[in-house]
């Protein structure tokens, strides 16, 4: 056999044998090339993204990104951070996509716009979710380390107070995503001045449980005010102007912010403390 030929046929079995390897730490299957399981260079697997639904919503009113994480397979969904107008939506996109809602997750008590969480329990049937240590009214509390599960796929629970003391960030792990509510926004962070704010508490949090994961984890906000949708560890670590300063400068940076208070603050954070339920709870 002529030499690149002997090459050419050198490569092939090679590639099957990787594949192999790679079936068998996945899932047993008798079909070499159904190998579903992504094999990077180092040979790992990690779980195949083909399944996951995922979808960014955009509320134009108070700028909040809400999420829509899905599994095609089993067609169970949840969202994160919906908003109470955007509720027709939100469930639009969702029947569209042909999902089912089980849960429908706050990353904290927000300050500027009232859940549609309360709205989906009713509608949808949905479960509501938020942190135990927020005290807010919801069918579930989480605390660290838990998860919440959508078909195949499960969201690590992490504790990141600072902006309010229950604040979540929502991590799934196989999918290189977390979902860091307003303890980082696209370089920034959430505020410290109101709830129970705390810029060392938020420092220690995004720095320890964010910026902690892999560098190319992406990381999508509840809200962004410059047009930004997405960014990453390796991004932040690097450019976010307040987090990349020394604790005790970003602790006097937050504290002489001066912004002003959210317009529906008196509004939104008793609403929000009963899951958006307001007017049930009369
Ligand atoms: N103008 C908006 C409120 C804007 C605001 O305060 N955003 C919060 C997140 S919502 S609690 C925040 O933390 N911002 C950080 C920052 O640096 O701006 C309104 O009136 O609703
Ligand atoms: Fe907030």
């Amino acid at each position: 056999m002529a030499t690149a030929g002997r090459r050419a046929l050198a490569g092939f079995w090679r590639s099957v044998s990787s594949a192999k390897r790679c079936r068998t730490e996945l899932r047993p299957s008798p079909f070499l090339l159904q190998c579903r399981g992504l094999c990077t260079a180092t040979g790992e697997t990690r779980q195949d993204s083909s399944s996951l639904v995922f979808r960014q919503l955009f509320d134009q009113t108070s700028f909040t990104y809400t999420y829509v994480l899905g599994d095609r397979e089993s067609g169970e969904c949840v969202l994160i951070d919906p908003v109470i107008e955007m509720v027709d939506r939100d469930t639009r996109v969702i029947s569209e996509l042909g999902l089912r809602l089980t849960y429908a997750l706050n990353t904290h008590v927000h300050a500027d716009h009232v859940t549609g969480t309360g709205e989906l329990k009713k509608r949808a049937g949905a479960k509501s979710v938020i942190a135990r240590v927020s005290k807010a009214v919801a069918d579930v509390h989480v605390d660290e380390g838990d998860t919440v599960k959508f078909g195949r796929f499960e969201l690590e629970v992490r504790s990141t107070p600072g902006h309010t003391d229950g604040c979540l960030t929502f991590v799934l792990r196989d999918h290189g995503k977390a979902f860091t509510g307003d303890a980082l926004l696209i370089r920034g962070c959430g505020r410290t001045d109101f709830q129970q704010g705390d810029p060392g508490r938020l420092y220690d949090s995004v720095h320890g449980k964010i910026l902690s994961l892999a560098d190319d984890t992406q990381l999508y906000p509840a809200h962004d005010y410059t047009g930004q949708t997405v960014t990453t560890v390796a991004e932040e670590k690097k450019f976010n102007p307040r987090l990349t300063k020394p604790k005790a400068e970003f602790v006097q940076l937050m504290n002489e912010l001066n912004l002003p208070y959210p317009r529906l603050i008196d509004k939104a954070v008793p609403a929000n403390l009963v899951c958006g339920l307001q007017d049930l709870m009369k």
